[in-house]
């Protein structure tokens, strides 16, 4: 199982992550309380090493602002976390994760045609486009046209529920922002917990 941490703000959260093995971190560039500099991101990125991954997270950005991020912080991956097309996402510099929020009546098929290499599923947005700790129910992806080989799953995971959410969708990879956090700050040991489990959980 593939594990990606999301919205890493502080070296530490960055070095729990890899030191858990985590295989991808994600800076946030969107509007959020996790926000931070293309700078700050580069430096904790090259101090985390090239092993782990690095995936910017944006929502409805120019696409200009987005290849000077992706420079900027040596990402290997960005994240569409908005209403961007499919022409927007075939111009991107980097790999796309896409990220969509779950409904009833998903039109999966369209969804998977969509040009990025992982599919992205995320509950409703909140006060943010995503990162609300929300979970949805998760038997909504039991259909033949999700391909589970490109499938992220997100919303609302937590060191609680991840061994649960991936014997029963059985994802590429599992993404959390918020289930890692205690008062609003990446903990070390939720950090090592879910990747722990989510990686013994096959
Ligand atoms: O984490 C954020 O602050 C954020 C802000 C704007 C767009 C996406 C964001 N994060 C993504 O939200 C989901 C779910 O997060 P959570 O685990 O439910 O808190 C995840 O894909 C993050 O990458």
């Amino acid at each position: 199982m593939n594990v990606k941490i999301c919205g890493i703000t502080s070296f530490e959260a960055a070095s729990w992550a890899r030191e858990a093995g985590a295989d991808m971190i994600g800076f946030v560039f969107a509007n959020s309380s996790r926000r931070i500099p293309a700078e700050l991101a580069r430096e904790i990125g090259e101090a985390v090493g090239p092993n782990v991954k690095k995936v910017g997270v944006f929502v409805n950005e120019e696409s200009g602002v987005i290849c000077d991020i992706v420079k900027t912080a040596g990402l290997d991956y960005v994240q569409l976390h908005g209403d961007e097309t499919a022409e927007f996402a075939e111009n991107m510099p980097v790999p796309v994760i896409k990220a969509f929020s779950v409904k009833e009546n998903i039109p999966y098929k369209e969804m998977f045609a969509y040009p990025a290499k992982y599919i992205l599923i995320d509950s409703p947005p909140a006060r943010f486009r995503g990162g609300s700790g929300q979970v949805f129910d998760w038997s909504l992806l039991e259909n033949p046209d999700v391909d589970k080989n490109r499938l992220i799953l997100a919303g609302g995971l937590s060191p609680d529920n991840i061994e649960e959410a991936v014997q029963s969708v059985q994802p590429f990879a599992v993404d959390i922002s918020s289930g890692v956090e205690t008062d609003g700050r990446k903990d070390e040991t939720k950090v090592f917990q879910f990747v722990q489990r989510a990686k013994g959980a096959n």
